[in-house]
This record gives structure tokens, C-alpha cells and sequence, in this order.
């Protein structure tokens, strides 16, 4: 598996771009009117405070805390990198409050507390309570963590979670039992040993011992080894409470025919002389961060028949606790649970195993780029699974309900489940789709501008995040200069780079332009010119032979020109029905608008064509299409000639009998709004349209234009689809970011 490659430069920039840090808080209300500041604030705010101080039960209806979590820190044991401090954990928890959001849209804050101090930390965070509706613990050190924790649970009435305890351990349970059940052993009979006996490594053996391990064949280790009984250097009660009988002295000794090895200590920690000494089809979790006790090519290096998991999400089998907190409160606070008790830890561990264990579809599998099923390499969920969302949170809450943790118990489970799924932002995972597919495809790029800095970005980026290899078109000289400017040096090596004057295939080049063009104008010395200085003609050129897989181009120039250019090589026109179809991505929502490239003013058989080419785009991105032919007009009125292509377009679709919805001609309100479409009952669209196919490239480009400026919609494409190669055509005012999604739309070859 490739493994994704960054520089220490990169995992910078991506925390100081757009802004600072990974998240911000935005409105959820109008904040517009003069009314709007009365309500929101002084003087209509009274009166939710009044009544939720009548009745505090209500702060859950009025106020943000029953979707709100505060992951709190001090920084003593930030991943496995030790004692940072609290501003220096500051990063991990932003990152933390973002996967609440991400995986299971819990809103959550960080807050990084300044002392080392057990007691001034639980005041601290008591004294939050009213705020939110969990606290999640992060990153503090073994034992300070089990008091702080304990603490907290008996002096709140929300659930206080120890995610590097708990989250950790429920993570390493549910893998566990499926490594188990491959291994054909039973947590009973096996040998385990553990190695760091802190916040993790503690939670995890109680749990396991719970689950059925015994006591006396479970042996945990610290930086002083073995914990055994009578030991009294670098102890606590909780390590205690683990301590054996044993000759034994260090971890060397313990690996020794052991079934399972646990690692939440460090990076290196466990050899493979170590590995090599443990019992048949050995189970080892090394779970350190950011890097493993041992690699999994290590351990896999001296025992082939080893099930290896690591906390690292660029190998298989990440166990690691993102796939335990962000479900375990989603289900906590739909049910406004008093705590998170050990049968909702349970209960999730449960539904994680399962899950595993279940077919996977192939939309999760295409998501993921790789076949997964229940085996060596699939024994726990990957992170990015959509259907963890609506099967972990419900075995949560029917646990909280049913141990009485639940103020607001869930009826309609079913109900509950489905609400479960329409949470998450579809548009996030259509873009780890195609990313994902990029990734399969391994397609050689071209990239047409290497004189432009924010190309050579996007094409470094490409490449490093293993997606494939970028081609770029350019000087050798010039390229080396903006690399090195853009503070890329290194990346020279790297990349493909293909200077037009000096190649050796312009010569076929030049005979397969002149053979295209000699009726319609162009002499052989207009052909020269063209294939050996025009890098737009010279790429498509290149993709035209199979010297590459795709091609991105058009940042540079007005996209008219780019069209001109790439219509010499290939036949990019409205005669063979090519379109350009336009992806803006909004609060949650996906929304294609066609055409938005080659028609000028397109008639209704043209307009039935950008259609289906639109529909296509949007199955290939994972959406069932319903187009809307839109216009200024509903269904015949007010009546207008302009209008008239857009009324008869659907019927051309009928004729052709296409296999998709569509309908019109309709305003934009109409196609979007599900209630606005309630007025027009014998309309055939069964949802609002995810495709609206406009009157005109004008009207195309003023939509655009303005969802992008007016409302900062994520805009990719426009996506050439119709020729037969993998061509895209950038904005001139595209980002870096932009060109590598057109880089990656044309690697899975959307279009
Ligand atoms: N994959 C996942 O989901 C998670 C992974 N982790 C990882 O687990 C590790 C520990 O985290 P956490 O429990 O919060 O930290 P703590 O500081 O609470 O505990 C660390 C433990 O590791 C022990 N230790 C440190 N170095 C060694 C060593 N060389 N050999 C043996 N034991 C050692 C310490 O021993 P001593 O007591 O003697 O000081 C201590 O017992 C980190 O790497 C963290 O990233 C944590 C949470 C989740
Ligand atoms: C994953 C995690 O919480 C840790 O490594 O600390
Ligand atoms: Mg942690």
C-alpha cells in the first residue's frame, strides 16, 4: 500500500492555509435585521434564558450544548510524543474537535488548560459543565488522567470520556476479537502482553480482562519492564492492580510464545527478534502515534502468518480511537445521557466488530480504493466507512437507555437511523470518492503549464500524495526556477518534465496534426509552430499518442482559447455532443450546471445532449441524476419565446427514451426546493434537482460566478465530458487546490 508522503513544509501549510488552525464557528441563525439582533440577542435572548433557568432541561433545546463537546487537554501526553505542554497539544485537539465534526457532525472546542495540576484541572472543566454536553479528555498522562477522570464522572452530570483510555481501549477490543476469531483462538486461552501501563495501556487490559482474559496470562510492561508482584520502582495503584507472579523481567522475555502483543507505549519499542519469539499466528497491535512500537513490514518480515494493526491511518487495519469517540457521543447525546457507561463502550465495540465482519459495498470498498473483506488485512472498520454513522450511534444509545443513562430516550429507532444518515455531508465523501479512485488509477498526468507555480503545486501534490505521476510541460530550466521559488527544490527530481522543442515524437506529433488539419487552413509551418510552442496543442498531442493518461491544462489562458486549441486534437465541439458541466458544492449539497463550456446558445436537441452528459458526470461521482432544465419560466408561464427551448428540451429526453429523471422547463427555486416543487404536484423529479441544465454558456457562467463569489461555493470544473480521452480544462483564476481536483476528476476519468 502506498504509503501518502509529506514534507514537514506541507503538514505546516496545510495548518496555516486558508487561515490559522483547522476549523471556525459560523451562524446558524440569521444575524441580517434589526429583528434578527433583537431575537438573537438583547433584548429576545431573555427569554430562553428564563426559561431555562425555570427549567435547565430546556438548555438542550435552546442553546448549542446537546450537540457541543469540549475536548480538553493539558498536554502532558500528546500522542506518543510525550509532555508538549498545553499550547504545543493545541494542534491534536483542534484536529480531534474536527473528526467530532467530520465523522458524526458533533460540534466540538478545544481547550488547552496550562496546569499539571489534578486538582486545578478538574476545577476547571467542572466549572465548564453548563456548556456542553460532554467533555472529552484527550492526551493527559498516566495516572493523573484516572484521577482527573474519576473525579469529573461523580461530579458531572454529562458524560466525561477519557478518549485515550476508553476510546482506545473499545477500538482495541472490537479488533481484537475479530484478529481472534481468524486466529481461530480464544481471549480466554491467550498470552498477552502489554506494553506501556498508561491512560491506554491500563484501560485496555481492564477491559479485555473483562471481556474474558485472565489475569494471570496477561503481562504488562512499562520503561521498567515487567510489572510484577512485589515490584516497587516507577509504580501506582493502577499498575498494580496488574502485577503477576513471574520470573519474568523485560518485554524480550515476556513476547516469548505470546499470543497477542499490546502496544501503547513508543515508537521502536519491540524488535523482530522480539516478534519472531511469539506464539502461532500471532495478533499485534502496535498502536504507538504517530509511529508504531514495530512497522507492520517489520513484523510481517519475520512472521508472515502475524495479524498486524497499527494506529496509523496509511496502513491497513488502523486501530485507533477516531473510530470510537466521535459515535460514541453522537449516540450520548441524542439521548441527552447523564454518562458514558461501560455497556455503551461495550455496545459500540460490538457494532464495530460486526461491521467488519459484514459484506462490504462496493461504494465503501470504491470509496476506499481497495477491495476490503473480513480478513488479515480488514479486521476493523477504515475511518472514512459512511455506515458508521447509522450503526455505531444507535447500539450506543439503545445501551444508555437501557442502563437508565438516558434523559431523553429514542423511540423510533428506525427513524433515528435514518436521521443518522442524512446527517453526514454528502459532498465529503464524493471527494474522497474520486480522490480515492485517483488513487487506484495511478494515471500519468500531464500537465500542460509548467511555467505556472500554481500548476507545478498542483502537479508536486499529485504526485506525493501517491495519486500518480505528474508530466509537466515545460523548460527543464524555467520548471527548476518556479519549483525553487514556490520552495519546492526538491520536487525537480521528482517530476516528469517534457520539453516540447527537444522531444523526439514531434515529428509523429506533427504528421498527425497536419493529417487533422491540412483541409481546414493550416500549412506545415502553421503545424510546426503549433505541436512544437503551443503547449496546449503539444500536450493534447501527447495524451492523443498515449503519453499519458490524462491531461490538465487551461489555467493559464481564457478557456475559449484553451477549447480552440484542444479542438485541434481532438473534436471538443457541440457537433459531437461534448459539454462542460460545472460541480458547486454547498453547505452539504451538490449541485451540477451544464453547460457551462462548449454551447453558446444551445437548442433543445442540444440541450437534451448537455443532459445526458451531465447525467453521466454525476453517475460517475456517485449521484443519482434528476436534471431541471431551468429558466425564468414554471411550466409554461409567464409565456416566452426565450423560454421555449427550455419546455420542449424535456420532450427530446422522452423521445430518446433516457434513463434518467428530468424535468422543466422550471425556476431555480422550483428545481431546488422540495417545497416549492409541492405546488407542481404532476412534476416528475422525486427530489429536488442535483442538475440543472441552463438556457445558455451565459447564464451558466453568471450562476457560477455568483454562487462562487456571493455565497464561497466550492466550484470544480467545468468537467469536459463527451471525447474519448481524459482532457480538463481549468478557470484562469484557479487555485492550486483547483487544478489538482481537475487533475484528479481526470485520473478517475470523470467526463
Ligand atoms: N491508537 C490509538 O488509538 C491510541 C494510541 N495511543 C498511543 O499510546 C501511547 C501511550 O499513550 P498514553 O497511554 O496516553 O500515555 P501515558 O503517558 O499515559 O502512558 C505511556 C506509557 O507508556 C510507557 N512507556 C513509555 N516508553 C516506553 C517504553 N520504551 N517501553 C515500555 N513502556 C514505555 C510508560 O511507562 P512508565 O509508566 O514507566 O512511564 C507509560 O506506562 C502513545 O504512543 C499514544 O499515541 C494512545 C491513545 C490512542
Ligand atoms: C489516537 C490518540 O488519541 C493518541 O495517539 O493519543
Ligand atoms: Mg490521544
Amino acid at each position: 500500500m502506498s504509503k501518502p508522503k509529506y514534507t514537514r513544509e506541507e503538514a505546516l501549510a496545510f495548518h496555516l492555509e486558508p487561515t490559522p488552525g483547522k476549523f471556525e464557528i459560523t451562524a446558524t441563525v440569521p444575524m441580517t435585521t434589526q429583528r434578527d439582533l433583537s431575537l438573537a440577542y438583547s433584548p429576545g435572548v431573555a427569554v430562553p434564558c428564563e426559561e431555562i433557568a425555570q427549567n435547565p432541561e430546556l438548555a438542550y433545546d435552546y442553546t448549542n450544548k446537546g450537540n457541543l463537546v469540549a475536548v480538553i487537554s493539558n498536554g502532558t501526553a500528546v500522542l506518543g510524543l510525550g509532555n508538549l505542554g498545553a499550547l504545543g497539544s493545541k494542534p491534536v485537539m483542534e484536529g480531534k474537535s474536527v473528526l467530532f465534526k467530520r465523522f458524526a457532525d458533533v460540534n466540538s472546542i478545544d481547550i488547552e488548560l496550562d496546569t499539571e495540576d489534578p486538582e486545578a484541572f478538574i476545577k476547571a472543566v467542572e466549572l465548564m459543565g453548563p456548556t456542553f454536553g460532554g467533555i472529552n479528555l484527550e492526551d493527559i498522562k498516566a495516572p493523573e488522567c484516572f484521577i482527573i477522570e474519576q473525579t469529573l464522572k461523580e461530579r458531572m452530570d454529562i458524560p466525561v470520556f477519557h478518549d485515550d483510555q476508553h476510546g482506545t481501549a473499545v477500538i482495541c477490543a472490537a479488533g481484537l476479537i475479530n484478529a481472534l476469531h481468524l486466529s481461530g483462538k480464544k481471549i480466554e486461552d491467550c498470552r498477552i502482553v502489554l506494553n506501556g501501563a498508561g491512560a491506554a495501556g491500563i484501560a485496555c487490559i481492564e477491559l479485555l480482562k473483562a471481556m474474558g482474559a485472565r489475569h494471570e496470562n496477561c503481562i504488562a510492561c512499562d520503561t521498567k519492564g515487567v510489572i510484577y508482584q512485589g515490584r516497587t520502582e516507577g509504580m501506582n495503584q493502577w499498575k498494580s492492580a496488574h502485577a503477576i507472579t513471574t520470573d519474568l523481567r523485560t518485554l524480550e522475555e515476556a513476547m516469548k510464545d505470546a499470543d497477542v502483543f499490546l502496544g501503547v507505549s513508543v515508537k521502536g519499542a519491540v524488535t523482530q527478534d522480539m516478534v519472531a519469539s511469539m506464539a502461532d499466528n500471532p495478533v499485534i497491535f502496535a498502536m504507538a502515534n504517530p509511529d508504531p512500537e514495530i512497522t507492520p513490514e517489520e513484523a510481517h518480515e519475520v512472521r508472515p502468518d502475524a495479524i498486524v494493526a497499527t494506529g496509523r491511518s496509511d496502513y491497513p487495519n488502523q486501530v485507533n480511537n477516531v473510530l470510537g469517540f466521535p459515535y460514541l457521543f453522537r449516540g450520548a447525546l441524542d439521548v441527552h445521557a447523564r454518562a458514558i457507561n461501560d455497556e455503551m463502550k461495550i455496545a459500540c465495540a460490538e457494532a464495530l466488530a460486526q461491521l467488519a465482519r459484514a459484506d462490504v459495498p462496493d461504494e465503501v470498498a470504491m470509496a476506499y480504493g481497495r477491495k476490503l473483506s473480513f480478513g488479515r488485512d480488514y479486521i476493523i472498520p477504515t475511518p472514512f466507512d459512511p455506515r458508521l454513522i447509522h450503526t455505531v450511534p444507535p447500539a450506543v444509545a439503545k445501551a444508555c437507555m437501557e442502563t437508565g443513562a438516558a434523559r431523553r430516550p429514542i423511540v423510533d429507532m428506525d427513524a433515528y437511523e435514518q436521521t443518522l444518515a442524512a446527517r453526514m455531508d454528502p459532498t465529503a465523501s464524493i471527494l474522497r470518492s474520486i480522490n480515492a479512485r485517483a488513487r487506484n488509477a495511478q494515471a500519468r498526468m500531464i500537465f500542460a503549464e509548467g511555467d505556472d507555480p500554481r500548476v507545478l503545486r498542483a502537479a508536486v501534490q499529485y504526485q506525493r500524495s501517491g495519486l500518480g505521476k505528474a508530466i509537466v510541460v515545460g523548460r527543464d530550466d524555467d520548471v527548476k526556477q518556479k519549483l525553487e521559488a514556490a520552495g519546492l527544490g526538491d520536487a525537480v527530481r521528482e517530476l516528469e518534465i517534457t520539453n516540447a522543442a527537444k522531444t523526439d515524437r514531434l515529428a509523429d506529433y506533427k504528421e498527425f496534426l497536419y493529417k487533422r488539419l491540412q483541409r481546414k487552413g493550416h500549412d506545415r509551418h502553421d503545424i510546426h509552430r503549433m505541436a512544437a510552442r503551443d503547449r496546449h496543442v503539444f500536450a493534447a498531442l501527447m495524451l492523443a499518442h498515449g503519453h499519458g493518461d490524462g491531461l490538465v491544462t487551461g489555467a493559464t489562458r481564457k478557456s475559449a482559447h484553451v477549447m480552440e486549441r484542444i479542438n485541434h486534437v481532438f473534436d471538443a465541439n457541440t457537433e459531437n455532443g461534448v459539454a462542460g458541466v460545472t460541480a458547486l458544492l454547498h453547505k452539504g449539497r451538490i449541485v451540477l450546471i451544464a453547460d457551462t463550456l462548449v454551447h453558446e446558445w444551445p437548442d433543445e436537441e442540444d440541450l437534451a445532449n448537455i443532459a445526458t452528459r451531465a447525467a453521466g458526470v454525476a453517475r460517475h461521482l456517485g449521484l443519482e441524476p434528476r436534471v431541471a432544465f431551468v429558466s425564468f419560466s414554471t411550466f409554461g408561464y409567464p409565456k416566452s419565446e426565450r423560454a421555449e427551448k427550455m419546455h420542449l428540451a424535456p420532450s427530446v429526453l422522452e423521445r430518446r427514451g433516457a434513463d434518467f429523471e428530468y424535468e422543466g422547463e422550471m425556476t431555480v427555486d422550483v428545481a431546488l426546493n422540495a417545497v416549492a416543487q409541492d405546488a407542481y404536484p404532476f412534476q416528475r423529479l422525486t427530489g429536488p434537482a442535483n442538475i440543472l441544465v441552463v438556457p445558455a454558456r451565459h447564464s451558466a457562467s453568471i450562476s457560477v460566478k455568483l454562487m462562487q463569489e456571493m455565497a464561497g461555493a466550492t466550484v470544480i470544473g467545468p468537467i469536459l465530458s463527451g471525447i474519448d480521452k481524459s482532457v480538463q480544462i481549468c478557470s484562469s483564476t484557479s487555485t492550486a487546490s483547483d487544478v489538482l481536483n481537475m487533475a484528479v476528476l481526470a485520473a478517475c476519468k470523470v467526463g
